[in-house]
């Protein structure tokens, strides 16, 4: 299996007084967008205290005894199997994870802006689609897999969003589509790591790419991650930003739906290619 080191934007270069500067470093997230649909971030403004505290958080969730979990309702409305959520517990700090998902949200924006401008188009025109009923935090786990090597933590696909931000620990495990092979990520510990969703290729005309990815368990110890997906509300129509579009024109609401439908009927994933036109 090669290991790659995803390609590294330090976002410090937005900040930069000088436009040039800042005019390379919206061209290399498009380029990553374009090449790999994934990319790696530092200087991103996140503090450590802050990412540290929401780990602190994750791991007391998925510790707490499962029968205590399974009072709260369970997350049915997910096409993987279902983890179940801690939707009443007082014991979590609800403050911390309500910073954590301001911080993702605050990032997510700004590169949806970037990527946005660096196809002609205004910063914040994804600002005004997404709302904070459909954008959602996911807190996974992958407890260590001893027995099989060709065990999934998470099957491979494509996420149904905008864009994602992942904050994963050490350990390692995902991989990615790149040139038709698979290859596993590299983690950073500087870093979070940010992959393009299945409606900003749409909307880009397929210029930006949503990479198949998918998660390997380790044989020894486990693995926790967290993204931060942003989504538009239901009712958005996500068009394309070029003609002629190679999509029909769909709403959220409607992909949702059809992606759940999709894994009902199929047990998979179909994706974007039903709304090629
Ligand atoms: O845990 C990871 O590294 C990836 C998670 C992921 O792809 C997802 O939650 O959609
Ligand atoms: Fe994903």
């Amino acid at each position: 299996m090669d290991e790659c080191q995803l390609p590294l934007i330090d976002l410090s270069g937005l900040r930069n007084q000088d436009e040039g500067e800042r005019l390379a470093c919206v061209a290399a997230i498009a380029r990553a967008s374009s090449e790999w649909g994934f990319f790696q971030v530092v200087n991103h403004e996140i503090s450590n205290e802050l990412l540290v505290e929401m780990r602190r958080e994750q791991v007391k969730l998925f510790e707490t005894p499962f029968e205590r979990k399974a009072s709260c309702k369970l997350l049915n409305n997910s096409y993987r199997w279902g983890t179940p959520t801690a939707t009443c517990p007082r014991q979590f700090s609800w403050k911390v994870m309500e910073e954590f998902a301001a911080a993702m949200s605050k990032l997510a924006r700004l590169l949806a802006g970037v990527l946005a401008e660096n196809l002609g188009h205004r910063r914040g025109g994804f600002e005004d689609s997404c709302d904070a009923s459909t954008c959602f935090l996911r807190l996974n786990r992958y407890p260590a897999c001893p027995v099989s090597a060709d065990i999934f933590g998470l099957v491979p696909h494509t996420d149904s969003d905008f864009l994602t931000i992942l904050y994963q620990d050490q350990v390692g495990g995902l991989q990615l589509m790149k040139d038709s092979k698979w290859v596993a990520v590299k983690p950073n510990e500087d870093a979070l790591i940010v992959n393009i969703g299945d409606l900003l290729q749409a909307w880009s005309n397929d210029v930006y790419k949503s990479v198949e990815h998918k998660v390997m368990p380790n044989r020894k110890g486990e693995r926790y991650s967290i993204a931060y997906f942003l989504c538009p509300s239901y009712d958005s129509f996500i068009g394309s930003c070029r003609e002629p579009s190679i999509y029909r024109k769909f709403t959220f609401g409607e992909y949702r739906r059809q992606v759940q439908e999709d894994v009902k009927k199929l047990g998979h994933k179909v994706g974007l290619s039903p709304f090629l036109l």
